[in-house]
């Protein structure tokens, strides 16, 4: 459970909305219902904007009630739908989108999103004056002020079973499997998948691959006679990047395989752990608005929840840092 920050009411709100953008994240359910049903506890009617900002542009925007969210807390996805909308990067979109929001009489808005969700919440707010409270949404966990982001743990867990089932063949055929995993520039997802499946070795985004940077396996391979490897990829920006490592393994005398889990780590029901985060920041951002925020992020870090400014997700908190104890960690386990 998380520790929450002593907040007193200080506004009052008639209307406001929710949307999800970006990826959709397992988790953003349990938040959705979160902010619905904090909101109706609180007396304040709360409409779900469809398709991310797309929604807020057209106008797809809906009533929502205690019983719109009734059975959604296990569903992955998103009930709202999501959208990787590029207009809303202009700024005469934004305001389009903000003239649609107070015609209907709402007014504050919780986003739930990655970073790029939130740069683009963090302008709406700025620019219109409307309070917006964001909560990380993303697999890729690649928001440095908060500790965790919700669907991070799901798509973890995802990926680990998929990667189980790889060691099984991968085992029996004595073979070397190169295992790529999503995070876009991030390698949250790789590195905890690699500590928790056992990886002989993880690639990271920022790591360099010489061409004796697989020599170890060859070595060791032949030392214990034990011919399966498990290599996992992060996704990085080079689409070619796993395919080019095979070649080098090839070129080594290895028969390397490779399975890219891609967007199975998206979808699925959520963690418990992902279902208490979401529903634990969903309930917070209505408190965050109602005490008076209106430029922040639900983060939470050692365990709390805080109230993050919108201009600040990109700060990492040295306790949070990530990469140096995956370092260290891999260094004695290998
Ligand atoms: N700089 C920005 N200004 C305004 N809006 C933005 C900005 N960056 C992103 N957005 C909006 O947020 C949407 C989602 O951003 P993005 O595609 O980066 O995904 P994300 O929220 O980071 O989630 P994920 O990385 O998990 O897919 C964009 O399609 C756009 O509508
Ligand atoms: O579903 P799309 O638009 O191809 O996006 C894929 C990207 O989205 C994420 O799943 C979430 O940001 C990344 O890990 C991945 O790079
Ligand atoms: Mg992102």
């Amino acid at each position: 459970m998380y520790a929450v920050p002593e907040l007193k009411p200080c506004h009052s709100f008639s209307r406001i909305a929710v949307l999800t953008s970006g990826g959709d994240a397992p988790g953003m359910n349990a938040a959705v219902r979160a902010v619905v049903r904090t909101a109706i506890a609180r007396g304040i009617d709360c409409f779900g904007v469809h398709r991310g900002y797309s929604g807020l542009v057209d106008g797809d925007i809906r009533p929502m009630t205690s019983r719109s969210v009734k059975n959604i807390i296990q569903r992955g996805g998103t009930i709202l739908k999501s959208d990787r909308c590029l207009e809303f990067k202009e700024q005469a979109i934004r305001w389009q989108a903000y003239e649609t929001l107070t015609e209907m009489g709402i007014e504050a808005l919780v986003v739930i999103g990655g970073d790029g969700s939130l740069a683009g919440a963090r302008l709406f707010a700025k620019e219109t004056g409307m309070p917006v409270i964001g909560l990380p949404g993303t697999i890729d966990n690649d928001i440095p002020a908060s500790d965790d982001t919700i669907g991070f743990d799901t798509a973890v867990n995802t990926a680990l079973d998929a990667i189980d089932r790889i060691r099984d063949t991968a085992d029996s055929h004595g073979r070397v499997f190169l295992v790529e995993v999503m995070g876009r520039n991030s390698g949250h997802i790789a590195s905890e998948v690699g500590i928790a499946g056992g990886a002989d070795f993880v690639v990271l985004p920022e790591t360099e691959v010489r061409s004796d940077t697989f020599q170890e396996l060859s070595t060791e391979r032949t030392r214990f006679e034990e011919k399966s490897a498990l290599i996992i990829v992060a996704e990085g920006e080079n689409e070619q990047r796993i395919h080019q490592i095979a070649g080098d393994l090839k070129q080594q005398g290895h028969e390397p395989r490779i399975c890219i889990l891609g967007h199975t780590q998206r979808g699925g029901s959520p963690t418990g752990h992902d279902r208490v985060l979401a529903s634990g920041m969903g309930a917070i951002a209505v408190e965050f608005l109602l005490a008076g925020y209106g430029c922040h992020m639900v983060g939470v870090r050692s365990g709390a929840f805080f109230a993050c400014p919108l201009d600040e997700i990109h700060l990492a908190h040295p306790e949070s840092a990530a990469e140096q104890s995956f370092d260290s960690l891999w260094r004695l386990l290998k």
